[in-house]
């Protein structure tokens, strides 16, 4: 680049940088001013307000006058708060001003116009933008194309412009470091310089190279479903996550980010994630796993964990039940179960009170069916839940006359006694009133948990309504379709019983528990949630995708997936992208698949795309590095020796390590096998642990969604993955690696690696 051009360049940040810093110093001077004005406010308050009680407009005046001081506090406290995050995006800027530079020429235009973009809009008077913030819709220019005429997107429709030039800028510390023009969208020189780093605890964000694919996923604002299909590494979250900054741009003031929710695939990767948003200066949305969302909504059963679930392996009638239980099939039945309840078998619990039935289940029942038929499940509840109260209510005096009744107002100390009548402002007449009030005081506050339990549905038999269904399901859903007899399902069902009965539910059936659970009790969903993204979306079943639709009514959903990755729901996951099909509509649908990996370098991806049965489409991205090792040891001392010294050289050469087993029992006797021989390790046990640098051992299943810079797959042996259903385990596992994968055999190499050709690896014995 010529050096004129860079000397014109750095003159131009010099200005812009001047004017941000003219910007920080006057909204610097706007927080303390306004946090002066807050103390000041604060401070005379008592001053200020003029308290006169002594009148009827006395007291008025006195209000009024609280409420402006209120009303300016509020406003002053607005003021600040909007300086103050003002003031952090334009030291954030200050470092680091823009990395791009379009100039383009508008239809009809003579003159070309020139636009700077970086992390944030920044204009020196009203309209004149010396920057555009990444998100603004001029700036799709930049990720769209490259010179020549590009698309875009405006709120007043499609736009296209005539490119001259694309300026791509690395700045440090306010003085340009490189300054390249490209012709191309977003230039492999900088994509490359992007990916060749380490790899971190933390994930970055994309924005100065975001893919045109991506962009497109990015900023969809149309579809109600968007489903990515996306290799490995092909940036699917990274995408997502730059998804969730651009709708909060969009949407400002009418979005945040408490109505975004994102379903992930462990705690350790939203650990991983969550400093992307903060860093484009937005802040985190939601973000849960669908265990942590199934176990916070039934706090006292125990649901399936990870781990259990990885170890769970269903086989021939266990695993045709476990599709069926995964199914819309299964879904459709339970709907259809619970719309039966309106008529018949809802199942109910005496309301209980000292031990002794209060009001039997059998009368709960009739009042429930008392109704006519044009209730649905929600109102027949509410109207049940009403008569229900009103009977507790005719109770109570029955239940005054008793003798414990008595007796507790013989007991009561003269504090209760005044204290009961603080609360009710009661006269007392004669004693007799007074035993009676205070006898009734007794026994309502007794009635309490009574009338709790009927507000919180507790007379409704959950347990016995769930096996129910369960038991009814041959009458529902034709199982021979699946290949089962009735009996298949009952033995299955009972030990779904089992189980439940020692308050243990596995994550599907927690799922048709719930949803059964929220239409017995006519659950509207949570309407606040506007969008929601789901990672890994492979891993779940069609029942678990249609049950969040049902919960999360008004939300958009983001689906992110890739079939090649299932770890739990094997082949079945094809089956996923059909059933979606039918639950949404089909006009606001939108498929995008991503089929470049950028994660890993291209001898990485072009090794580990062979691994799968269909990865023809998978493409890598042109970065260079070392072969893959197999390493094939006769026994386990040799191989820990081998690990030893890989994990040595990777140490040296400060790469982050991930060493990955199978299941968490082999990762933990690895763990105490390095320690014995002297390699300092972490263990990451549970999800709930923190990535930290140097050398981890994680189980596969914790891996998921993550990536480190060298990679050793630990026992990748026949006799560890011998089935063919650890294909996509075994993919996943290798596509961690960014720089450099080291897979280790005790013994003969597993045959999934058979059809991966010999000139993509280097073998070591
Ligand atoms: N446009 C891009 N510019 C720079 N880096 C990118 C880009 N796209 C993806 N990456 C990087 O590639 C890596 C993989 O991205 P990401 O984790 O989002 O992929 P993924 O599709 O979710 O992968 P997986 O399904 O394997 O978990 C990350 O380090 C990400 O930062």
């Amino acid at each position: 680049m010529a050096d004129n051009i860079k000397t014109q360049e750095q003159h131009h940040l010099d200005h812009v940088t001047k004017e941000i810093k003219a910007a920080e110093k006057d909204f610097s001077s706007k927080v303390k001013s306004t946090k002066r004005d807050i103390k000041g406010i604060n401070d005379n308050f008592s001053n200020d307000v003029r308290i006169k009680t002594d009148t009827y407009s006395g007291m008025m005046e006195t209000a009024m006058s609280i409420r402006q001081q209120q009303q300016m506090l509020a406003e002053r406290e607005n003021r600040q708060e909007y300086a103050a995050k003002q003031l952090a995006t334009l030291t954030k800027l200050e470092k680091n001003p823009y990395f791009a530079r379009i100039d383009f020429k508008e239809n009809g235009e003579a003159k070309p116009e020139t636009i700077y973009i970086g992390m944030a809009s920044f204009t020196d008077r009203p309209d004149h933008y010396l920057i555009y913030d990444w998100r603004a819709p001029i700036s799709s220019i930049y990720y769209n194309g490259g010179i020549g005429d590009v698309t875009y997107d405006t709120p007043d429709g499609e736009q296209t412009v005539n490119v001259k030039l694309k300026r791509q800028f690395q700045i440090e510390g306010g003085k340009i470091k490189t300054v390249f023009d490209t012709e191309e969208v977003v230039g492999d020189q900088m994509l490359l310089d992007a990916l060749g780093g380490h790899s971190d605890t933390k994930m970055k964000s994309i924005v100065t190279t975001i893919q045109k694919e991506q962009n497109k996923i990015i900023r969809d604002t149309s579809s109600d479903l968007l489903f990515v299909q996306g290799a490995a590494g092909s940036g699917k979250t990274a995408a997502v996550l730059q998804r969730v900054a651009y709708l909060l741009y969009q949407y400002s003031g009418k979005l945040h980010s408490g109505q975004i929710i994102l379903f992930s695939p462990n705690q350790l990767f939203n650990d991983y994630i969550n400093q992307v948003l903060p860093e484009l200066g937005e802040q985190n949305m939601v973000q849960m796993t669908f265990y942590q969302y199934s176990s916070h909504r039934l706090p006292s059963v125990e649901v399936e964990t990870l781990s259990q679930r990885f170890d769970e392996q269903f086989m021939g009638n266990a695993r045709k039940i476990n599709d069926i239980k995964g199914s819309l099939d299964f879904f459709r039945a339970v709907t259809a179960y619970a719309n039966h309840l309106n008529k018949e078998d809802m199942r109910f619990k005496n309301l209980m009170f000292q031990g002794k039935v209060l009001i039997p289940k059998e009368k709960i029942e009739e009042i429930y069916y008392s109704f006519n038929e044009n209730y649905n499940l929600r109102n027949r509840l509410s109207a049940t839940k009403e008569s229900l109260l009103k009977i507790l209510n005719r109770k109570v005096h029955t239940e005054m006359k008793k003798d414990w009744v008595e007796e507790a107002v013989q007991n009561l100390t003269k504090e209760d006694i005044q204290r009961m009548h603080a609360d009710a402002e009661e006269e007392i007449e004669n004693a007799d009133k007074e035993f009676k009030f205070l006898a009734r005081q007794i026994v309502i506050k007794s009635f309490r948990k009574v009338q709790r339990q009927i507000n919180r549905n507790h007379f409704l038999s959950i347990n016995n309504q769930f096996v129910h269904m369960m038991r009814s399901i041959p009458q529902i859903i034709d199982l021979k379709a699946y290949d089962l007899t009735e009996d298949d399902w009952q033995q299955v069902v009972q030990h779904t019983i089992d189980r439940l009965k020692e308050g243990k539910l596995s994550i599907d059936d927690a799922s048709a528990y719930l949803y059964l659970y929220d239409l017995m009790t006519g659950k509207r969903g949570e309407r606040e949630i506007r969008y929601l993204f789901i990672d890994e979306v492979q891993d779940y079943s069609a029942f678990q995708l249609a049950f969040l639709k049902f919960n999360f009514p008004r939300a958009r959903f983001t689906l992110l997936g890739d079939l090649n990755q299932a770890i739990f729901t094997h082949e079945n996951s094809h089956k996923l992208l059909n059933e979606l099909g039918g639950m949404f509509d089909k006009e606001k649908t939108k498929v995008v698949q991503l089929t470049k990996s950028y994660r890993s370098t291209a001898q990485i991806t072009d090794f580990t795309k062979e691994i799968l049965d269909n990865g023809e489409a998978i493409e890598a991205f042109n970065r260079d590095g070392e072969l893959p090792v197999v390493s094939i040891q006769k026994d386990e001392q040799r191989a820990i020796e081998f690990l030893k010294e890989q994990a040595n050289t990777n140490v040296e050469e400060h790469e982050t390590t991930a060493i990955i087993g199978k299941t968490l029992e082999e990762c933990e006797q690895l763990f105490e096998d390095l320690k014995a021989a002297g390699v300092r390790t972490t263990f990451i046990r549970t999800e709930n642990q923190r990535l930290v640098n140097g050398i981890i051992i994680v189980p596969s299943f914790l891996a998921k969604g993550l990536e480190f810079d060298s990679i050793i797959m630990w026992d990748a042996s026949k006799k560890n993955y011998a089935d063919e259903d650890d294909r996509q385990l075994v993919y996943t596992i290798c596509t961690r690696a960014m720089h450099r994968l080291t897979i280790i055999s005790v013994g003969e190499l597993s045959p999934l690696f058979d059809k991966v050709d010999k000139s993509l690896y280097q073998i070591e014995e």
